[in-house]
């Protein structure tokens, strides 16, 4: 019999031990802490491969309608729990927002990706705050009337374009939601052909693919990270990204300061914000960053809300006649186009930008907020650094919720019977559903968001019909609606009459190639 090596005794107490401490942790966490019920995962990985890795509203809400207002799932060694009610969001996230609303690590995504320079995904603290304070001043409700004149002239060119090429609705969507922004941090307008606007939805696009849960391994399992240098297999890759997503910013800087040098660029954000001696403490990828944020934050969102509204539009004609009938009660039959000022004679109008926030919830699972100390709640007791995701898609589809939660219905808003809503809520963007996410970390954008959506769609409703090829319907459950390359379904749209023809010609043809 050959005998065992002289060390294996002590080998063997050593994994015991191993083994016993393990053990005595678990056993002292399960003591000390109580997490809602979950489904059941495997050993090291838990719950990742049950989680669906785009896409994952239908499995969130499945979960939720298992096991309740909230459910527990493991992503490797992170702990997330989903709230799947408005109640519970809003006594989670909102009310005890002090300690909800940090985000958890991402040492791919963030620090390398990013540089942790994307304010969406730093932790709770002062770089967060400073860059939102900078960013509350720019798209805060005061500011509206900044951004009115950008949104009146970037609608007419909307509807214009798609008055001349129907089948590019979706690339006129993107112009129109990126050159308001535009318009406002860098004083410039954007065309459709331009190359920078289509590398930054690629790099937008990649950043999105990057935050999925378990897309990157080492945003799951943080072990990784402390591999030495060399080993980190994910960095080159990383840092390429990194270098994409700057070159994009540096290069609307670069214009930026040639068209100030040229005397030909109008004050903006971006001239004060450059001038400002506080951003110099910043330092300088934070300030390209900040830019940037506010770039790639501010044109995927409405335009992706903007293609919801079109599909429902498309596979429901009732809503757009009413629609349409109450801006002809304001406008005249192709009168004249919608303005800010009709909103408040438009309430039906005000209830289809609410309900295109609220039908299909593109953050499907929203985005992850970090607790970041002890809490209890109802029996349960959270750790510190648990991940909460509120179920965007879940609730919003929730029969508990809202009547008939499938279907386009902007009546849920103006009538208190349907759901229960009182009227004062219309005409608050964030009232009724956690689209724009919640508590601190709620949208900075979201005034933004809801007059840009608002103008935008009303100005479509009023010129348009649209209907989808009865070949080739349009699944409103699956509309991939981040997809920037290409259509994200079929659908046709017709101006109205000639005379719709008639005015949009007379209103749009003139702020074609218009710069300021
Ligand atoms: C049009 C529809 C929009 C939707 C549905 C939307 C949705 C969201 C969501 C779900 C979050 C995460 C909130 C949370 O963690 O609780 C967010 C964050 C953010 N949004 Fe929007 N957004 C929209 C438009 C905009 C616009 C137009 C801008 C800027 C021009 C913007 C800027 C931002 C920024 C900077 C953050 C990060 C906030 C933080 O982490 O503190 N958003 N948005």
């Amino acid at each position: 019999m050959s005998s065992l090596p002289s060390y294996a005794p002590t080998a063997l107490l050593a994994v015991a031990i191993l083994i016993l401490a393990k053990l005595w942790a678990r056993h002292q966490y399960n003591k000390k802490y109580r997490l809602p019920p979950g489904p059941k995962g495997v050993p090291y990985f838990g719950n990742m491969f049950q989680m669906p890795p785009f896409h994952q509203g239908p499995w969130a809400k499945s979960m939720a309608d298992k096991y309740g207002e909230m459910f527990t799932v493991k992503i490797a060694s992170n702990t997330w729990v989903f709230l799947n009610s408005s109640r519970v969001v809003n006594d989670l996230l909102e009310k005890r927002s002090a300690i909800y609303s940090s985000r958890p690590r991402w040492p791919f995504t963030s620090d390398v990706m990013s540089g942790g320079c994307r304010m969406v995904m730093q932790p709770y603290g002062p770089q967060w705050r400073s860059i939102r304070k900078i960013m509350h001043s720019i798209l805060n409700l005061k500011n509206a009337p900044t951004f009115a004149p950008f949104q009146d002239i970037e609608s007419k060119q909307l509807v214009y374009e798609v008055l001349q090429k129907p089948e590019d609705w979706w690339k006129s969507n993107q112009r129109f939601a990126n050159s308001v922004v535009m318009s406002v941090v860098f004083g410039k307008r954007m065309s459709k052909e331009d190359q920078n606007v289509e590398r930054l939805f690629d790099t937008s696009r990649e950043f999105l693919a990057a935050l999925q849960p378990g897309a990157n391994l080492v945003d799951t399992f943080y072990v990784l990270d402390r591999l030495p240098g060399p080993l980190k297999w994910w960095r080159k890759r990383g840092e390429e990204a990194f270098e994409r997503v700057t070159s994009v910013y540096k290069k609307e800087v670069e214009d930026l300061k040639i068209r100030i040098k040229e005397g030909r660029c109008p004050p903006c954000f971006a001239t004060k914000f450059l001038e400002d001696p506080e951003t110099e403490k910043l330092g300088k990828t934070q300030t390209l960053f900040a830019l940037g944020s506010l770039m790639e934050a501010g044109s995927d969102t409405s335009r992706m809300t903007l293609s919801q509204i079109i599909a429902a539009a498309a596979t429901d004609s009732r809503w757009v006649k009413k629609a349409q009938a109450e801006m002809d009660g304001v406008c005249g039959y192709a009168g004249r186009l919608p303005e800010f000022g009709d909103r408040k004679n438009l309430p039906y109008m005000s209830a289809v930008t609410k309900e295109g926030f609220r039908w299909r919830p593109f953050a499907e699972i929203g985005m992850p907020h970090m607790l970041i100390k002890d809490d209890e709640y109802e029996g349960y007791r959270f750790p510190a650094n648990t991940v909460f995701a509120w179920n965007s898609w879940g609730i919003a589809l929730d029969e508990k919720e809202h009547s008939d939660p499938l279907k386009f219905w902007p009546e849920r808003w103006l009538d208190a019977e349907i759901e229960g809503n009182e009227l004062k809520t219309l005409e608050e963007p964030l009232a009724g559903h956690w689209s724009f996410g919640a508590g601190r970390r709620v949208c900075t954008g979201y005034h933004v968001g809801d007059t840009n959506v608002w103008i935008a769609a009303a100005r479509l409703l009023y010129c348009f019909d649209f209907s989808e090829n009865p070949n080739k319907k349009i699944d409103t459950m699956n509309l991939a609606v981040g997809e920037h390359r290409w259509a994200p379904f079929e659908v046709k749209l017709k101006v109205r009459s000639e005379k719709h023809r008639e005015l949009i010609e007379r209103v749009g043809g003139p702020v074609i190639g218009v710069q300021y």
